[in-house]
């Protein structure tokens, strides 16, 4: 840090120096990069107005003055000796960039994630926006403070005096452009006018003009269930209270949980105040935006195809309070509505909502200090929720609003299993085992629709020699690379690696290589040619990278062009489409092995959800599950639709080992292209952490170093450690007193991740 610039307000300067000092307004700014702050910057007269809370700045750092880009957090009167702090030089933003309750929001996010508050500001502003993408910075002209006085006005010359009339004539402010055309003359006198004071000049933003997409007629709401009804007016409730309250929203697949968002929401609109909905990534399907479309009209979506330019004109529409609604991913939490009155969070147990980057956060969490800050009701639905919220309801710190039917009473699908064991044994039976085979010609004669779920992508996950055995790796992660057809090439899945898929075995010379471990490209092929004639769609994130192709291939299914629908978890959820009559799992097992703790919850999950799929519309559904693990509870629940029990079995599970949701958890990985030099750095960190907990007294338990599952990636080495404690706060402490000893060697980086998703 830098110590040519005291780090905090003045407050231990001896009384008999005070004398010396005076008094002058200081802005506290922090910055993304290193040194984070928040140091102190005098704020000059002539920007006193403009520097806020909320504004970026640039300001002199370090000896030689290097200027640097921040973010001002707060301003205040403080007593320096007037050379002692240096000044801020430029105010970038017209209007803060964020309300002073989000400020506040991302200095809790900064204290709980451990990350720089400079770079909360990053994660949380959308670029476009910091770049003002779209806008000019334009000086504007106003009358200024000598224009009041007629007499001074009679004693200019009669040009000057042209362009004064015209200028109190505008009221608002004008460009010199425009005052110049106006007064008909040259910048001559609007120049000399400027100097003198009769004309007050400033920078302002001028957004570009940018068309919207017009507004529809809404569509009206439709007559709840009783199930329905009940939860809405639990939402109901805490909007009266006024006060902050969590509503668990479980209801199984196809409950018409958005109809009570929409309802809910319609009625925060109606006393003027504003609605978030965050929504995966991915579920963000023309259904979910155009449910909200029809009912609301003035509807904001976010999503990660916008460009700069659209997501910096949403941005100021949201601060200017006109959208309602906002919809969008985890960073939509930071739209800055002037008056939130309610935060809705769709399919809550999804892992998009937490980042994994710095700062890792949780919009889950982030979404509940937020309600707090706002003291305004949070709704979390799923069908299948987090283990995190499900403990919380049972133990009434959420309120539970269930609903256990589906709408008009639909019978939820029947779910069979299918033991990959037994049906695996004759040979080159491909990936569809005979019954779902036998299912799908079914269904296809009957005019149903199919999805087919297979969560890997790619087509072979193992590039095999048959000879002597050799696996074709990523030379910076270690891990199998994926066989995709498409221009025949070997991709790592966890970088960017890529090469041409070698003919033969690069080890050995064998002539020949053996591609095994089923991926969607693979899955496709097999289906198009057991039912020929039939229109099918994959559904990946390599088939879907182009923007709007995720509308148009659900579109096509939508209206039965598209018979038979397989991809990867992106099908598994969010659709409502009531002529599909079967849904299949190729292979359940996907996640169900991973050495992760959260391996069980991850499978119920998606099981349950793509099983859901079907059965929505007038006839039944069925689900056929192909697994090696019949057996496994949650596959055995999964297939009963029962969250409940396999909830409870899962918590009980966890509390044995201290996992999350019971206690809190914390991993800090360490990596480094030297595996030696790593370790020895992973072992220094957990030693002073052991050295802090004693110190401290602090009661945690710290299990490593060790390699982690993925033990490379990306060229690095990766150790970790894991810290459990029973309260946030002490892991927290732990940290941060830890940190300031921790001094990574060159080329070595640390990574805190708290409420890790996986520890992968
Ligand atoms: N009260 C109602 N009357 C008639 N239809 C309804 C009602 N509520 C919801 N629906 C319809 O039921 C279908 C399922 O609703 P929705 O998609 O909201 O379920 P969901 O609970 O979100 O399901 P999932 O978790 O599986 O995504 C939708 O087509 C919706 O329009
Ligand atoms: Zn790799």
């Amino acid at each position: 840090m830098n110590s040519q610039q005291p780090e905090l307000f003045a407050t231990n300067i001896p009384p008999w120096e005070l004398d010396a000092l005076s008094e002058c307004r200081a802005a506290k700014i922090v910055f993304a990069e290193a040194p984070y702050g928040p140091l102190d910057y005098r704020v000059p007269d002539e920007l006193l107005e403009e520097v806020r809370p909320g504004v970026r700045v640039k300001v002199p750092l370090g000896r030689g003055n290097r200027v640097m880009l921040g973010y001002c957090i707060a301003v205040s009167m403080v007593k320096q000796a007037p050379d002692a702090l240096k000044s801020v030089l430029e105010v970038l933003d017209v209007e803060p960039l964020c309300t002073p309750r989000l400020l506040e929001l991302f200095q809790w996010m900064s204290r709980y994630y451990i990350a720089p508050l400079g770079q909360v500001f990053e994660a949380a502003i959308p670029a476009g926006v910091r770049a003002a993408a779209g806008s000019r910075q334009r000086v504007m002209l106003y009358p200024g403070e000598l224009a009041a006085d007629p007499q001074r006005i009679a004693q200019l010359s009669d040009k000057q005096q042209a362009v004064m009339g015209q200028l109190i004539l505008t009221a608002g402010g004008v460009t010199i452009d425009q005052l110049q055309k106006l007064a008909n003359c040259s910048t001559g006198p609007i120049n000399a006018l400027r100097e003198s004071g009769f004309i007050d000049a400033r920078q302002e933003r001028i957004l570009n003009e940018f068309t919207t997409t017009p507004d529809l007629p809404p569509a009206p709401p439709l007559a709840l269930s009783a199930d329905q009804r009940q939860a809405l007016n639990h939402v109901l409730e805490a909007l009266d209270s006024a006060k902050q309250q969590t509503i668990l929203l479980h209801g199984v697949t196809g409950s018409g949980k958005t109809e009570v968002y929409m309802q809910a929401i319609h009625e925060v609109i109606s006393y003027g105040r504003q609605a978030i909905v965050l929504v995966p990534e991915i579920s963000l399907t023309p259904q979910t935006r155009q449910r909200f479309l029809a009912r609301f009209g003035n509807v904001t979506v976010l999503h990660s195809h916008m460009s700069p330019v659209e997501r910096h004109h949403q941005w100021r529409k949201i601060s200017a309070g006109a959208s309602p609604v906002v919809i969008g991913p985890r960073s939509a939490i930071f739209a800055p509505l002037p008056r939130l009155g309610l935060i809705v969070l769709d399919e809550e147990h999804e892992s998009s909502f937490k980042q994994d980057t710095q700062p890792r956060y949780h919009a889950r969490d982030v979404a509940l200090h937020r309600s707090f800050l706002e003291q305004i009701p949070l709704v979390l639905g799923s069908a299948t929720p987090s283990l995190e919220s499900w403990k919380r309801a049972k133990e009434g710190s959420y309120r539970l609003a269930s609903l256990p039917r589906r709408v008009h009473n639909r019978p939820l699908p029947q779910v069979t299993t299918i033991d990959l064991r037994t049906e695996k044994q004759e040979p080159n039976r491909g990936a569809i085992t005979r019954p779902l085979n036998q299912a799908i010609q079914e269904t296809l004669r009957d005019d149903g629709q199919v999805i087919l779920l297979l969560n890997r992508r790619g087509f072979a996950t193992n590039i095999q020699c048959p000879q002597c055995g050799h696996v074709v790796t990523c030379p910076d992660c270690d891990l199998p690379l994926t066989h995709h057809r498409d221009g025949s090439k070997a991709c790592c899945h966890y970088c960017d690696f890529q090469i041409p898929t070698p003919p033969g075995c690069p080890k050995c010379n064998f002539q020949g290589v053996r591609f095994t471990g089923l991926g969607t490209q693979r899955l496709e092929i097999e289906v198009a040619q057991r039912y020929p004639g039939t229109r099918i769609a994959r559904m990946d994130s390599d088939t879907m990278r182009k923007p709007g192709s995720h509308e148009r291939t659900l579109t096509d299914f939508r209206d039965g062009k598209i018979r038979i629908l397989l991809g990867t978890q992106m099908i598994a959820k969010g659709l409502d489409f009531p002529n599909v009559l079967l849904v299949g799992v190729i292979n359940a097992d996907t996640a169900l092995h991973f050495p992760d703790f959260r391996a069980s919850e991850k499978t119920f999950q998606i099981v349950t959800q793509v099983a859901g799929r079907t059965g929505r519309g007038e006839k039944a559904g069925h689900v056929l599950v192909q697994t090696y693990s019949p057996d496994h509870p949650a596959i055995v629940a999964a297939a009963k639709h029962d969250f409940i029990s396999f909830a409870n079995t899962e918590l009980q599970q966890r509390a044995q080992f201290g996992y999350p949701p019971h206690g809190h958890l914390a991993r800090v990985i360490m990596r480094g292209p030297d595996l030696t030099e790593t370790e020895g750095f992973a072992e220094s960190v957990v030693r002073k952490l052991t050295a802090t907990r004693e110190l401290q007294g602090i009661d945690c338990r710290i299990l490593g170093p060790a390699p982690p599952p993925l033990s490379r990636l990306r060229g690095n080495y990766r150790f970790h450690a894991l810290l459990q404690t029973t309260e946030a706060e002490p892991l927290n402490r732990l940290l941060v007193k830890t940190i300031p000893d921790i001094k990574p060697p060159k080329d070595i980086q640390y990574v805190i991740d708290i409420d890790p998703l996986d520890t992968l």
